[in-house]
């Protein structure tokens, strides 16, 4: 499976290499602080797991890595290059691929036609030229064997499958358009254990392949399975940042549960009792 997916990945990634560095990046809102002095990098055959609660911070982050909003504080480089995306359309010519939980799929159409939405084939360079649909649905048929995510019908509706099984297209979508960069926001937010296991396979083969991969999740222990680093975020701030060797799930769950202010209000509650 990993690769296949390294078949379409970019050659030119290097394990390691800085793909995405954030320097003290903050996010306003007008008088809304939503972010503020994140310090984050994504390397090409890593991933970078940002976890936080409701509110933290997480949506706003890949929002600005996505070129939905700009960040208004600190730096954003893209292989080694300063950016400030305007659009969606930037960041994907820089080999950002955003996934989201609520997949911009079109439940109706075919899979193979979600596939290539927005990349079409077709046979002629106008608008207008007809649509190389045969061509179109072998490849995404495949593709998708390829990787070994089994779908009864290339032809059926995409709203057909299951939550996780969307997810994976999306995945082999992203890879096979060859990008460098796989934002994946909380893919397994709304799954149950067996479709998670699935996500969590083909987001380690994204990363097998050379990908960098931010992967946004509220739960530790998909993060720690996948993870090579890991930041934490409370109300836009960045309270936990380490690297896999210096974590351990116990460290991350605790953080992530918020150990510290439940012990501070174990304390507090004892102290009303005596
Ligand atoms: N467009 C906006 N205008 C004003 N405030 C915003 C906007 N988007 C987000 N915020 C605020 O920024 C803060 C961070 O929100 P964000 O959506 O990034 O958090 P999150 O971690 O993704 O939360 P959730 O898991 O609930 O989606 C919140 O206080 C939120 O109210």
């Amino acid at each position: 499976m990993t690769d296949t997916l390294s078949d379409h990945a970019d050659p030119t990634l290097r394990k390691g290499e800085p793909l995405i560095e954030m320097n003290q990046v903050g996010k306003s809102y007008g008088a809304i602080r939503a972010l503020s002095g994140i310090n984050l990098s994504v390397g090409a055959g890593e991933v970078t797991c940002v976890l936080g609660d409701n509110g933290a911070g997480k949506s706003t982050l890949i929002k600005i890595m996505s070129g939905l909003h700009g960040h208004t504080e600190g730096s954003l480089k893209v292989d080694g290059k300063e950016v400030h995306f305007s659009s969606p359309r930037e960041s994907l010519d820089h080999g950002i691929a955003t996934v989201y939980q609520d997949l911009a799929v079109v439940g109706l159409m075919e899979v193979w036609r979600n596939f290539f939405l927005g990349s079409e084939l077709r046979a002629g360079n106008w608008p207008l030229a007809p649509l190389k649909i045969k061509e179109m649905r072998e490849i995404a048929d495949t593709e998708l064997k390829k990787m070994g995510i089994t779908v009864k019908d290339i032809n059926q509706p995409i709203g057909t499958l299951s939550g996780g099984q969307r997810q994976c297209v999306a995945i082999a979508r992203a890879v096979y358009f060859g990008a460098r960069v796989l934002i994946l926001d909380e893919p397994t937010a709304a799954l149950g254990v067996k479709q998670s296991g699935v996500v969590l396979k083909y987001t380690a083969a994204a990363r097998d392949a050379g990908l960098g991969v931010v992967f946004i999740t509220h739960n530790p222990h998909h993060a720690y399975l996948v993870g090579n680093h890991f930041i934490i975020l409370k109300l836009g701030r960045c309270v936990l940042d380490k690297h896999r060797s210096e974590v351990t799930l116990e460290e991350l769950t605790a953080e992530m549960a918020g150990g510290r202010e439940l012990a501070e209000l174990s304390h507090e509650l004892q102290a009303t009792q005596r």
